[in-house]
């Protein structure tokens, strides 16, 4: 994988900027037996090594500092790539397209300050609520963090978060204001929100603009001076903490690994603490900003290892590698990532599941935060349920699939996991088709638990009450606000609003109507707060269910073709909304699915009561039809056609589905 970003990236530098990029390994390095250049890592002891993390909300600039850093500051890559190639750490598609960082990226940087040469190991790390996980696994290889606020907009919600996180971490932050070429930019105003915010003395906040330039050395000064270096003794037994991995083709599992004491040569037996596996270290190097492979890690580095893993589950985040035969205290381990939403993945030929299968579990490796599981659908086929931290992250991990494996694929509707707990065991459900029907007292269903989360809403306070509003309406509980700073001349204070609320609300479309009833100037950030029993979704214990109770649900939608159900567009809905939804698939089901030769109904079914109902018409055209005796030919064509089409049909029932239907069904918003 490291191989097809590095070829994808100078590709894409190749087309931009018409000359090759150079990477400057002479500068520090001697000459191997083979001519080739290669660093001396021994001139790098724990003194002269610096590792930290950029660390921001979305879009306030990390991916653009940390090119400059790269570019123009440290000589890493020549000049004649600045301005080029923006972000040069974002090398996947799916984050040159969209503009944002979603996997973290480490590169390497040899700097020279006051005649010393100092190797400063950087990871640039992405700022969407989705990614957090990447964020938080980054920091662990750091002991400091640039804390990047934008000049314009201050703080906001994912700002407090990672600020949080690396305290928690006990990361050295320093403190940036980026930005400042913008006229907007009010650095005396932000650097006050940051000293109320966080207690940062605004002499400390370091004022930048990441775009050209401006202040960047002042950054790589403040890096050396305030971060500090690494503890670990080379002498001591090797021990190393992998913290991230990716696939090669050729070499399997590549990690990423940062060396905690001792050193890590080429031909070492190393061993996982996690899984107890041996393995020999084919290849060890840093990230310059690309692979370069060098004699050995030491300690206080952070680098490569290849070392002919095959499997994903090998590379264990969080784990500790010794030399075999050794015996270490294993580090601390890691927060495994906990999956908020979950969707089924299924290939659009049902032949091609093996391949996707094997797609999956190869982006997994460069992805470790989505979790895996076989799941069969009678509508939709062979196909695996996956977790995702969040929808963004989904829809990321879906762009990249086609974007980098060439799947052809059909997602479901994401739901998130509910607890079911029975009388006599609790079930965690990630799929609609296990929900029990509400109404159906054989179930011995005692009651439905859901996933909360605490959201953060930072927004200037003009749009406090409308912000209010909105988390009332999606059932939000425990509001509260408080201010951030006080109203200046000519802006208006702003204010922060933290609630709990149920995780289903936050993944549908919240973040939309967020963002356009406060006119874009709300951020939003939200984590964990565990399981709740909610009277929303207790559960009845009559059979009949009231007005009154039926408001109270949470329940199972079914969507009937011809009285038969398709599993793979079940729904788990609240009742308030059933109407709406019901009707809307409904008549996106009528629009999508070709009509038969007879009338087929379309319903949307909760428990035994139908909530929408659409049907569509009988249609009698016979393909063959007008095709007499000489057209044999043409008829024999049309009837091998229609067994192509066939072979693509999804039988429901009596009704014949093309694959694509579902495609277009679940690929448009409802
Ligand atoms: N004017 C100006 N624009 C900047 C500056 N720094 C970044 N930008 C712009 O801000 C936008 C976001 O920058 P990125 O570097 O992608 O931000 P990011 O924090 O890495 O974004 P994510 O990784 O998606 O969280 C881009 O359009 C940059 O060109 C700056 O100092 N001045």
């Amino acid at each position: 994988m490291l191989q097809a970003w590095r070829s994808a990236c100078l590709q894409v530098i190749l087309k931009r900027n018409k000359s090759p990029v150079l990477f400057n390994v002479e500068r520090h390095a001697s000459t191997t037996a083979s001519g080739k250049a290669a660093l001396r890592m021994e001139d790098f002891p724990c003194e002269v090594i610096r590792n930290f993390s950029i660390i921001a909300h979305i879009d306030h600039g990390k991916s653009t500092l940390a090119d400059r850093l790269l570019e123009k500051m440290t000589g890493t890559i020549t000049k004649g790539l600045k301005g080029s190639n923006p972000q040069f750490l974002d090398k996947l598609k799916v984050e040159r397209e969209r503009g944002i960082t979603v996997k973290a990226q480490t590169a390497s940087m040899i700097h020279n300050h006051d005649g010393v040469k100092y190797l400063l190991n950087l990871i640039d790390t992405p700022g969407h609520v989705d990614f957090s996980w990447e964020v938080s696994r980054s920091m662990a290889a750091c002991q400091g963090a640039l804390l990047l606020v934008d000049a314009t907009q201050g703080v906001q919600a994912q700002s407090l978060s990672v600020y949080h996180s690396a305290r928690e971490r006990g990361l050295t932050i320093i403190p940036v204001l980026n930005k400042i070429d913008l006229p907007a930019a009010q650095p005396e105003r932000i650097a006050a929100q940051i000293q109320a915010t966080f207690g940062i003395d605004p002499g400390d906040v370091l004022p930048i603009s990441a775009k050209t330039g401006k202040g960047v050395d002042a950054i790589l000064r403040a890096i050396i001076e305030r971060i500090p270096a690494p503890s670990g003794a080379p002498e001591d037994k090797l021990k190393a903490f992998l913290f991230d991995s990716s696939y090669d083709r050729y070499r399997g599992v590549i990690s990423l690994v940062s060396v905690q004491d001792g050193i890590l040569r080429k031909g070492d037996k190393i061993a996982s603490y996690h899984t107890r596996k041996k393995y020999e270290v084919t290849d060890v190097g840093i990230m310059y900003p690309e692979e370069v492979s060098t004699a050995k890690l030491m300690a206080g580095q952070v680098g490569f290892i290849a070392c002919n893993m095959k499997q994903s589950s090998e590379a264990h985040i969080g784990d500790t590698v010794h030399r075999v035969g050794e015996t270490v205290e294993p580090m601390p381990g890691f927060q495994l990532a906990k999956a908020m939403v979950y969707a089924g993945i299924f290939p659009v030929d049902s032949n091609d599941f093996v391949k996707l299968e094997e797609s999956i579990k190869r982006l997994t490796l460069t992805d470790r935060s989505v979790t895996v599981q076989r799941e069969s659908s009678t509508a939709l086929g062979q196909g695996c349920r996956l977790g995702f931290l969040g929808t963004l992250h989904m829809d990321v991990f879906r762009q990249r699939l086609e974007d980098e494996y060439d799947a052809n694929i059909i997602i479901t509707a994401p739901t998130v996991p509910y607890k079911v707990v029975y009388r006599d065991r609790t079930v965690l459900v990630s799929n609609p088709t296990e929900f029990p029907d509400v109404v159906d007292t054989s179930s011995r269903v005692k009651e439905v638990q859901e996933p909360t989360v605490k959201a953060t809403i930072i927004v200037p306070e003009e749009y406090l009450g409308e912000m209010m509003d909105l988390c009332f309406s999606h059932r939000a509980e425990d509001v509260d606000h408080r201010y951030l700073d006080t109203s200046g001349a000519t802006n208006s204070a702003r204010a922060i609003l933290t609630c709990t609320m149920p995780l289903s609300e936050v993944v549908t479309d919240f973040f939309d109507k967020l963002k356009s009833r406060s006119s874009g100037f709300a951020s939003f950030d939200y984590e964990d707060a565990g399981y709740k029993k909610s009277n929303l979704a207790k559960v009845s214990s009559s059979p009949v269910v009231t007005h009154a109770m039926a408001d109270k649900f949470r329940v199972k939608m079914v969507f009937l073709l011809n009285n038969k159900p398709v599993d793979a567009l079940a729904l788990i809905v609240h009742r308030s909304s059933e109407q709406q939804i019901g009707r809307a698939w409904v008549k996106k089901l009528h629009k999508v699915i070709p009509r038969q030769l007879f009338e087929v109904p379309i319903q949307a079914v909760i428990g035994k009561k139908v909530v929408a109902r659409e049907t569509l018409s009988a249609n009698r055209a016979d393909v063959t039809a007008g095709l007499y005796g000489g057209h044999v030919e043409r008829k024999m064509k049309h009837l091998e056609n229609q067994k192509e089409g066939k072979r693509r049909m999804k039988r429901i029932g009596s009704v014949d589905l093309p694959q694509e239907a579902f495609f277009d069904i679940l690929s448009t918003k409802t």
